[in-house]
């Protein structure tokens, strides 16, 4: 399983966003042809490997083959209250894109459903927030044309570059946005912009300002990816292994170090991480199920598990009206509550979840890989002051008797045999 973490101590951008994902190391002309899939035109890629501050990374552009003129969104009510606007508009580019245009652009394309389908939550996100900002329906909003082909580019983009890199899940340090007023088409804005104010609303999602950078450092865009994608905002995950990191280069001068970090991390598919520790704490999150069927739980169990619970479990209950029913209990990381609640209420039918905190007393764990007539097999040695116990790892044994067409039990007690050999 493979995690993101976006180190966003300069804010986001769908560019910088890009930039950092083709810069972990994705083949651009795959990526390319996968955005061919849009059978969209009047747009070129760039993609450059350069040195900022020292330090080596990718900046990436949609560029235009029309220049950007009133900037990501018109509205209607502006284009009908000022016909210089209106003709402008028309003279330049003709037609503007509703947002219904976009999400049938996206998805009569030949991209994956998956794609399809979170990158029109984005353009919903965003469409949702400029409605409100400007006090109009949704429906009335639209995207100019020029400006929307840079966006859909930017958001689609964005997802065909991590399903490209197989990642499962986003995580995010809290973000940073600059302060003071940016100049766009329709005159001043406050940083925060008033699209990201407005995403804002309802959620939790870290923001911290700089006082001292009087620019936009987060985009209308790089939020609605933001708030669609990401599971989780904090540190970086402890228990994951490195694979690879990532520099995406912004565009304005900031005065710092403007770039996005993106870290990719591969959880260790051992059936329990390295624990150095005696005793820790984690979360029992439960809620009581009487109306989801076994295969749907099956599956559930499988998301959660994916997703980095310690332990998922199901306890057969009998509830009010009579009804038997189902306890799903798991157990993680007090850090990761938000993503894991988020998780129970999207795939169950629970309408709430409960949880407490549990201290745990924990054996100390390692994995050694035991040279067998089988061949290498991992055992997880686990101590606690004197009391050592050994156990094969089930995943290695298991793969040896399907692939050596053994008995599990005689893989075992190979592993048994070597761990009790007295030592030459
Ligand atoms: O054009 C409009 S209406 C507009 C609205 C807003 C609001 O916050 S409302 C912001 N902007 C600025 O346009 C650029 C482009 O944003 P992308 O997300 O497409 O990169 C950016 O500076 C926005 O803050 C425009
Ligand atoms: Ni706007």
């Amino acid at each position: 399983m493979k995690t993101l973490y976006l180190d966003a101590f300069s804010g986001i951008s769908g560019d910088m966003f890009i930039g950092a994902l083709l810069d972990l190391g994705i083949d651009f002309d795959a990526f390319k042809a996968e955005l061919a899939k849009l059978h969209v035109n009047g747009y070129e890629l760039q993609c450059e490997h350069l040195t900022k501050n020292s330090i080596f990374g990718t900046s990436f552009d949609v560029v235009l083959n029309h220049e950007k003129d009133h900037g990501f969104i018109e509205h209607h009510r502006e284009m009908m209250n000022n016909d210089k606007l209106h003709h402008a508009a028309d003279h330049h580019h003709g037609d503007v894109r509703h947002l219904k245009d976009i999400l049938s652009l996206i998805h009569t394309s030949d991209v994956s459903a998956k794609v399809k389908k979170q990158a029109g939550a984005v353009f919903k996100e965003i469409a949702a927030a400029e409605a409100e900002v400007h006090h109009l329906p949704v429906t009335d909003v639209h995207f100019h044309e020029v400006g929307a082909l840079d966006s859909i580019v930017d958001i689609v983009g964005c997802f065909i570059a991590l399903e490209l890199l197989g990642v499962d899940d986003v995580q995010a340090s809290p973000l940073t946005d600059g302060s003071g007023f940016i100049n766009v088409a329709h005159g001043q804005m406050p940083v925060p912009v008033p699209a990201v104010m407005q995403m804002r609303i309802g959620t939790s999602i870290p923001i911290k300002q700089r006082t001292d950078i009087h620019t936009e450092l987060i985009t209308p865009t790089g939020m609605g990816l933001v708030k669609t994608l990401v599971t989780h905002f904090g540190t970086m995950p402890e228990d994951q292994r490195v694979l690879k990191v990532g520099y995406g280069f912004g565009k304005r001068d900031t005065g710092s170090f403007n770039a996005l970090r993106a870290v990719l991390f591969e959880k260790k598919k051992l059936s329990n991480q390295l624990v150095n520790c005696k005793s820790d704490t984690v979360l029992l999150i439960e809620a009581n199920l009487d109306d989801q069927t076994g295969e749907s739980l099956g599956f559930v169990m499988d998301v959660l598990l994916d997703a980095g619970a310690l332990d998922v479990f199901f306890t057969p209950i009998h509830m009010k009206k009579n009804r038997p029913a189902t306890k799903l209990s798991l157990l993680v990381n007090p850090a990761e509550r938000e993503k894991f609640v988020r998780l129970l209420l999207k795939y169950t039918r629970t309408i709430g979840v409960r949880y407490q905190t549990l201290q745990r007393s924990i054996m100390q764990r390692q994995f050694r890989s035991v040279a067998t007539t089988f061949g290498p097999v991992h055992v997880k040695v686990a101590t606690y002051g004197d009391i050592v116990k050994q156990t094969p790892e089930y995943e290695d044994c298991a793969k040896i008797a399907h692939e050596q067409k053994v008995a599990l039990e005689e893989v075992y007690q190979e592993v048994t045999r070597q761990l009790t050999r007295p030592s030459d």
